[in-house]
């Protein structure tokens, strides 16, 4: 009886390491698939369906915000989650951040919408992407000089 529990016991952490060390494999293949998708543009939104179809309003937010940022279309790369659940749960993972939208910026995780929708309104998106060169820098014009000056 003894030896019974004994030989048990011995067996569960064996098991739990298979179990763990299966699921880091998984992982480990999931997260250099995500790596290269994060890097494969200055910038990467990973939304609910397209731009031209977002299927959810925080993702239509994050894509419209692109927009009025006037980030150029071949700088952006977007990834629909909800064409790939591994990638849907994977994402979140690797950002250590529960939900969708997430945004990338030369390979740093930005946000989601919320974060984004602020940043925009504070102007700090804008420095943001200018200082990411995804965005030319804003030049003041002498017509701006005269419009502060007035
Ligand atoms: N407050 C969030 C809004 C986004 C959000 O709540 N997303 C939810 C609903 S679309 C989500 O991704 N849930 C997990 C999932 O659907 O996989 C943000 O700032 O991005
Ligand atoms: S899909 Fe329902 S809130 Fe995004």
């Amino acid at each position: 009886m003894f030896t019974l529990r004994a030989s048990r016991a011995a067996l569960r952490p064996s098991l739990q390491t298979h179990i763990y060390r299966h699921a880091r494999l998984l992982s480990q293949e999931a997260r250099s698939k995500i790596q290269a998708a994060v890097d494969e543009k200055p910038v990467v939104l990973f939304m609910k369906g397209t731009p031209a179809a977002p299927e959810c309003g925080f993702s239509r937010a994050a894509v419209q915000i692109l927009g009025l940022q006037q980030v150029p279309a071949e700088k952006v790369s977007t990834y629909n989650v909800l064409a790939d659940p591994e990638l849907r749960s994977g994402i979140k993972e690797f950002s250590d951040w529960p939900t969708i939208p997430q945004l990338y910026v030369n390979g740093q995780f930005v946000g989601g919408a919320d974060i984004l929708i602020s940043m925009h309104q504070s102007g700090e998106l804008e420095t943001f992407l200018e200082d990411a060169q995804v965005i030319p820098k804003y030049e003041k014009s002498a017509e701006d000089a005269t419009t502060a000056a007035a």
